[in-house]
């Protein structure tokens, strides 16, 4: 044999050897490989099969598109198709999945709830990011560090007296010099029809920009007479807002994205709109500063931020905006539902009427002048007259949050993270669970006491205002507006609702942030007789 014969066998010996050990691992080598996989696969599999799952009750789930189908069928009576199936729900919640865009659950199961909001779950960077181009990262848009620091120096501005004072003045001034005119003059018209529900927005819009810029856009025109068109400002709002919550109903997720990019559409109006609002409002906050300097002291909101200076233009730009959003169409349209039930109920009517003249008489005042803030507070049957309409009628329509991480309800059922988390005040408010049998009825007395003083429910089960951390600031301000409003119309006027079945036909709502009436609330206004 040769040297390299040699060398070759053995080199194929050795090769030989190899391929055996490798080929022919023991039984028991095999099973410590497998088992640690296959115990972690089956731990997971256990898990998963064990976590409760959102039930669908009555919600068919195409294969491939998910509940999407559903959603679109029902999407022009999203409230009502949701409370149907939350109402009639074991648990009070209807879980979805649209593949692609979002799985999640709408809940009107008070536990829920309380869990939801007590943990604070964030708005989420969907949203957020649908909202930027338009809000920045006001108060109203943004979570974590950024929410609580605004939110912070928010609550320090708005608890001051002189803020309170402010606002019950012009609120007052929007009462005396341009709601009540407006009325008188279509009282004394023959056959002269208002639609309240464009009146009442025109009312909120001028006052919560005075409140938040100390801006006053006049939509309502002093002597009460109502222009066409409603100033630049509050179209260019309008118009932003109602473009850019269609984004979150475009059934295709990302498209507003890809038109974004290509400046086409809706996204090219959108973009205009944008524009006008943001420099409108830009030009306001320069102004402010420019008073700030010049040592003028004012009392809204935005005044107050730029008097600390420690904030950038957009800064308070967007804080700004944030109070208008939230401002703008909530009380219009909780006023709006409220005309709306009490013109088919004379006795409630009677009742605030009634409650007005005891109101004044201990104040000393006369009808037609400004009520004081202690004035309104005194009025508790208007207050549960309105708590109850917005019971049935909340106007923020949907308040949507984001599972930060997986999390578990009260019941076990398990949330995944990045989940759409949104709660319905609506279905809360037609819970017999918690109302009573008569849930589905008008029925201001729920909220009172024997002594006749408005008694609060807990505000996780009365979500009207959300709760937790995140409540709405605005309350004490919707209410000293919603009562000077109503309680100075009540007392002069009657509000009759021109439609047909205007007492039992529920009118339709548009499908937007805040619960409005389709097509207006068209009214006829009577000065009141006394009898
Ligand atoms: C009847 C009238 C009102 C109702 C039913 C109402 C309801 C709500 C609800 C449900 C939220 C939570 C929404 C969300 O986070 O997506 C909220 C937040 C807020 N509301 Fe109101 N609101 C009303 C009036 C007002 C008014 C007049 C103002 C301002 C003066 C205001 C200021 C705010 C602010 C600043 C937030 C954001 C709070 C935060 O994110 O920390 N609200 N409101």
């Amino acid at each position: 044999r040769t040297l390299h014969q040699n060398i070759h066998s053995s080199t194929e010996q050795r090769q030989d050897k190899k391929s055996e050990s490798m080929e022919f691992p023991s039984a028991s080598s095999l099973l410590l490989i497998l088992l640690p996989p296959v115990l972690y696969i089956s731990y997971h599999i256990a898990r998963s099969l064990a976590k409760k799952k959102p039930t669908t009750h009555g919600l068919r789930r195409h294969p491939l598109l998910g509940h999407l189908p559903a959603f679109l069928k029902n999407r022009d009576r999203f409230l009502e198709w949701s409370t149907e199936l939350i109402v009639a729900s074991p648990d009070l919640r209807m879980g979805f999945w649209i593949p692609g865009m979002t799985t999640g659950i709408v809940t009107g199961n008070p536990a829920d709830v309380e869990h939801i909001l007590r943990a604070n779950y964030p708005k989420g960077e969907r949203a957020i990011s649908m909202l930027a181009d338009f809000l920045g990262h006001g108060l109203f848009n943004s979570d974590g560090e950024q929410w609580l620091w605004q939110r912070k120096n928010v609550s320090l501005e708005f608890t001051t007296r002189s803020l309170r004072g402010f606002l019950v003045d012009s609120v007052q001034a929007e009462v005396g010099n341009r709601l009540l005119p407006l009325l008188r003059r279509a009282a004394d018209g023959a056959g002269v029809v208002l639609d309240m529900q464009d009146v009442l927005e025109r009312f909120a819009f001028d006052t919560i920009c005075m409140v938040s810029f100390g801006h006053d856009p006049c939509c309502l025109a002093d002597g009460g007479v109502l222009t066409e068109g409603k100033s630049d400002f509050m179209r260019a709002f309008g118009e932003a807002q109602d473009l850019i919550v269609s984004r979150f109903l475009d059934p295709v997720a990302a498209s507003w994205k890809v038109k974004k990019w290509l400046n086409v559409g809706k996204e090219r109006r959108l973009k205009k709109a944008i524009a006008d609002v943001h420099g409108f409002a830009m030009e306001i906050v320069r102004s402010r500063r420019q008073s700030a300097s010049g040592e003028e002291s004012r009392d809204d909101v935005l005044s107050r931020f730029v008097a600390s200076d420690e904030h950038g233009d957009e800064a308070l730009r967007d804080i700004a905006l944030s109070f208008l959003i939230a401002g703008r169409e909530t009380t219009s349209s909780a006023l709006t539902w409220f005309f709306w039930l009490v013109s088919s109920r004379p006795d409630v009517v009677a009742r605030i009427a009634d409650e007005v003249r005891s109101v004044r008489s201990m104040a000393g005042t006369r009808p037609g002048d400004p009520f004081t803030f202690d004035a309104l507070r005194d009025m508790q049957y208007l207050h549960a007259a309105l708590t109850e309409s917005m019971r049935l009628y909340p106007p923020v329509l949907i308040d949507s949050q984001s599972s930060a991480a997986d999390d578990t309800l009260p019941d076990g059922t398990h949330i995944g993270a990045g989940w759409n988390i949104t709660y319905s005040a609506y279905a809360m408010g037609r819970l017999a669970a918690i109302w009573g049998k008569d849930c589905a009825e008008f029925k201001p007395e729920r909220w009172l006491g024997d002594d006749g003083a408005f008694r609060p429910e807990s505000p996780f089960r009365y979500t009207v205002f959300h709760a937790g951390p995140r409540t709405c600031f605005g309350k004490e301000m919707a209410y000293v507006q919603m009562k000077s409003i109503a309680a100075s119309v009540l007392e002069e006027f009657a509000v009759d609702v021109v439609r047909k079945n205007a007492g039992s036909g529920v009118p339709e709502h548009v499908l937007s942030v805040t619960l409005r009436m389709k097509g207006g609330l068209p009214v006829q206004i009577r000065r009141r007789v006394e009898a």
